[in-house]
């Protein structure tokens, strides 16, 4: 039996650190986010920005080249490659303390290769986020799994396809299971998200419908990247990462009909400055 815990402010200053006076970009990870295929250029664009706003210090988008100027345009802060050059894709994904891959990344040949490659790649001291399009692959071809620090973050659909658990059927029971047979962090979306980790199941109990819009998961992604890569407890970086996004939603859900997902991670570097580490 695992009680269920209900995540509040207290995750944020357990895990976001006052930043040493002695460190400099390196000291703050190394993210490298897999995705955006000739269609879903947007979504790798926000799992991007939302791991620069979160403060990893080094990003890099490895993307279809059709990408790198829109990227580019919004945030010259990261770095950009083309996902179907072998030799950079391996450079740039051993170099990484996080890899994020699924947002936009899509179900095609092509998009397994590039799956497959970062698979092979990924050594068990790094974190592996594995959301969108990425769970499907995975899903569909019953690929094996890297050993590493795995994070899912699937919608229930996702899940669904993933764990072949109906979403009317997902409970905490059913859920439990697969998670330990993937090995992995699961983080369900929902109205109401919930985190399996090895350990504990946690209950997100804030967020709100104005969420509900295109691009909120690939930020969410982009997010756990970036938390993941700075601060060392990995399962509290997931944790605070899912909380800080609901929350700042619902700061801004007070005024707003809708939130936008660039609206959140925009607000990252001030809400992180709120809810940093006591001290
Ligand atoms: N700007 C961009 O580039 C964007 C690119 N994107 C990229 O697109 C790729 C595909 O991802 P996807 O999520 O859009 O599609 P898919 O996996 O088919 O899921 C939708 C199906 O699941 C169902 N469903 C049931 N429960 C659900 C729940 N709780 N939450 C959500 N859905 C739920 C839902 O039911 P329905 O809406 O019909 O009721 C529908 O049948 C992926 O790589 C992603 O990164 C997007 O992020 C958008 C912005
Ligand atoms: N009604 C809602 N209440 C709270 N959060 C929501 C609601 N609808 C969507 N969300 C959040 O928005 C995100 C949607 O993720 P996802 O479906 O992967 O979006 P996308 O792939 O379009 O980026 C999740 O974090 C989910 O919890
Ligand atoms: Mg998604």
């Amino acid at each position: 039996m695992f009680l269920m815990q209900i995540l509040t402010d207290t995750i944020l200053n357990q895990t976001i650190r006052v930043r040493p006076a002695e460190s400099h970009k390196g000291t703050y990870g190394r993210v490298c986010l897999v995705g955006g295929n000739d269609h879903y250029g947007g979504a790798i664009i926000m799992a991007t920005e939302a791991s620069v706003y979160s403060g990893a210090g080094l990003n890099t988008a490895l993307t279809d080249p059709i990408n790198f100027t829109s990227l580019h345009a919004r945030l010259p802060e990261a770095m950009v490659a083309d996902f179907s050059n072998q030799a950079d894709l391996t450079s740039l994904v051993t170099a990484a303390n996080t890899i994020v891959i699924g947002p936009g990344l899509g179900t095609t040949d092509q998009s397994r290769q590039v799956l497959d490659a970062v698979f092979k790649l990924v050594t068990p001291a790094q974190t592996l986020i594995i959301d969108g399009s990425a769970i499907d692959l995975v899903a569909q071809n019953q690929l094996t799994l890297p050993v590493a620090h795995l994070v899912f973050t699937p919608h229930q659909m996702e899940w669904q396809r993933l764990s072949g658990i109906k979403i009317a059927d997902q409970t905490d029971d059913a859920n439990r299971v697969i998670r330990d047979q993937l090995n992995g962090t699961v983080v369900l979306k929902a109205h109401r998200t919930k985190i399996y980790t090895a350990s504990e199941i946690y209950l997100n109990s804030v967020g709100t419908p104005a969420q509900a819009t295109g691009g909120m998961g690939d930020t969410l992604a982009g997010m756990v990247g970036g938390f993941t890569a700075q601060f060392a407890d990995q399962d509290q970086a997931v944790l605070a990462a899912v909380y800080a996004h609901s929350r700042i939603a619902d700061e801004l859900a007070e005024q707003q009909y809708v939130v936008l997902p660039t609206q959140i991670m925009h607000e990252l570097p001030r809400f992180m400055k709120r809810h940093q580490a006591l001290e």
